[in-house]
């Protein structure tokens, strides 16, 4: 029997250079060297790791590794190498390194999701140029095999809309809050801790780490290079323990939700919406069972309806399976030839921006407890044609002199963001309001 790699006893080893070596590049060499036998079976070609750039050779390092293999000069790494996987993050030296390996014929792997959401178009058109696979579905979504499924499994049918947890230190932060009711900082300092978090935790936090996964998500799904600038975001930082307490009460749960969807505007022009911002979910729904650091993404399409892509988002070992299967893959390429993937860009679809976004929204109120109140909330609503649901009324009745008041939870119908916050802008006027506690968007009611 003949094995599809009959070329393997022939076939020269392939160089590989490591940008990196810090929570995902330490898991990656070491699964490199530690399972180079079944690699080399599955790819056709040994996968030789010829070096790793670090930025101080002598850093303690928690993956034992040999220190001959460590060097300061990425640069000449990566002019040696037949593969090169990045996993320094950011943008600078990452996009130069990249470029050289491009140019000097390297198929590139990359987790890099800041970088590919600011820079990807001009690498991938350097890529396709020179003919060489820039690889990257580690940069979303971690071990979830996401990226291939979209290009390549549903490239016949149409996306109509994607929802994803897609950070993983956010989800934790509001599961935590959620189940145990931490705190919001302890709970960032162990997704710190346990390595989901970025070097700079704020890109997790402000839903900037989501959003560069977004503009990916929806460049792939949609057929359009959509960049940062496009993507709508809102992070989780001034999420508080009474909203999560709120959402509880009713029944939901709050998401970070990366979300992009096809959509009209109000003056009928076709697009797509990318947004990233916390979201209420009913407790019943798919997404809302993603506990922890886990990820998923929600897909609906045309023709396959409703798929859902569940599993670890984040953290070393997870996210050095999916840069290793883009690496073999790259690695497979050169061994049996012909063309890499392509993105396509045929949608060229515009990016509707969030004043144009469609969706339905949970409002919090406080207001004095007397007759009449209702009545006037509702009125601003019905004037500015956003229809209500749900409403919900609490009474808190003042004690030791003081007055009563009611808190109230409003849940509307789909409305258009702009005309939704104008509807909130007046209510903010009326005497009666003591406080705009939360406004929150809501999916899946
Ligand atoms: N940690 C995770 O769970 C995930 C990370 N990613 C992405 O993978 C990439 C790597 O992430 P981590 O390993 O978590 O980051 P990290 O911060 O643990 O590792 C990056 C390493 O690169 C080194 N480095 C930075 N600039 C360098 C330079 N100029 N020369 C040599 N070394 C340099 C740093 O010293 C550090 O050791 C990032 O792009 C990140 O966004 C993607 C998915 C999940
Ligand atoms: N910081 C990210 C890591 C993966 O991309 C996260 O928390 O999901
Ligand atoms: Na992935």
């Amino acid at each position: 029997m003949t094995t599809p790699f009959a070329s393997e006893q022939e076939h020269q080893p392939l160089k590989v250079a490591l940008l990196g070596c810090g929570n995902v590049g330490s898991q990656v060499a070491r699964i490199l060297l530690q399972d180079a036998d079944s690699l080399a079976a599955r790819t056709g070609a040994r996968l030789e790791l010829i070096g790793i750039a670090v930025r101080r050779l002598e850093a303690p390092r928690e993956v034992p590794l040999p220190a001959e293999l460590f060097t300061t000069d990425a640069e000449s790494l990566v002019k040696e190498a037949d593969l090169v996987i990045e996993l320094l993050g950011g943008i600078e030296p990452a996009r130069s390194l990249i470029q050289t390996a491009i140019a000097h014929g390297a198929c590139v792997v990359s987790a890099n999701k800041a970088l590919l959401a600011a820079e990807g178009p001009a690498l991938y058109e350097q890529a396709d140029a020179a003919g060489v696979q820039l690889s990257y579905e580690a940069a979303v979504a971690g071990a979830i095999p996401i990226l291939r499924p979209i290009r390549d499994s549903l490239s016949g049918d149409k996306i109509t809309r994607v929802l994803g947890i897609v950070n993983g230190t956010t989800n934790y932060i509001l599961d935590q809050m959620d189940s145990t009711g931490a705190d919001f900082a302890t709970a960032l300092a162990e997704a710190q801790r346990l390595g989901y978090a970025e070097a700079d935790p704020t890109a997790d936090v402000e839903g900037h780490d989501a959003a560069a996964k977004a503009a990916i998500l929806a460049s792939l799904s949609f057929h359009t290079r959509f960049a940062l600038p496009d993507v709508h975001c809102e992070g989780i930082s001034s999420i508080s323990a009474a909203d999560i307490e709120a959402a509880k009460e009713a029944g939901l749960v709050i998401k970070l939700l990366a979300i992009a969807e096809k959509s009209q505007s109000a003056d009928g022009l076709a697009g797509v919406s990318v947004r990233v911002h916390p979201t209420l979910l009913p407790r019943e729904h798919p997404l809302a069972a993603v506990r922890g650091a886990f990820n998923a993404v929600f897909i609906e399409a045309e023709y396959a309806g409703e798929l859902m892509f569940y599993g670890q988002g984040a953290g070393g070992n997870p996210t050095a399976s999916a840069v290793l299967g883009d690496l073999v893959s790259a690695a497979r390429r050169i061994v049996l030839g012909g063309p890499g993937r392509t993105e396509t860009t045929t949608g060229q679809v515009a990016a509707l921006g969030i004043d144009q976004v469609q969706t339905s929204y949970c409002i919090g109120l406080t207001v004095t407890d007397q007759p009449g109140v209702l009545a006037q909330i509702t009125q601003i609503f019905a004037t500015h044609e956003v229809s209500i649901e749900t409403m919900r009324q609490t009474i808190h009745h003042g004690e030791a002199g003081e007055p009563s008041y009611a808190e109230l939870r409003i849940v509307t119908h789909r409305a258009v963001e702009s005309a939704l916050a104008s509807t909130v802008q007046k209510i903010r006027e009326l005497p009666v309001i003591t406080g705009v506690t939360s406004v929150l968007r809501v999916e899946g009611i």
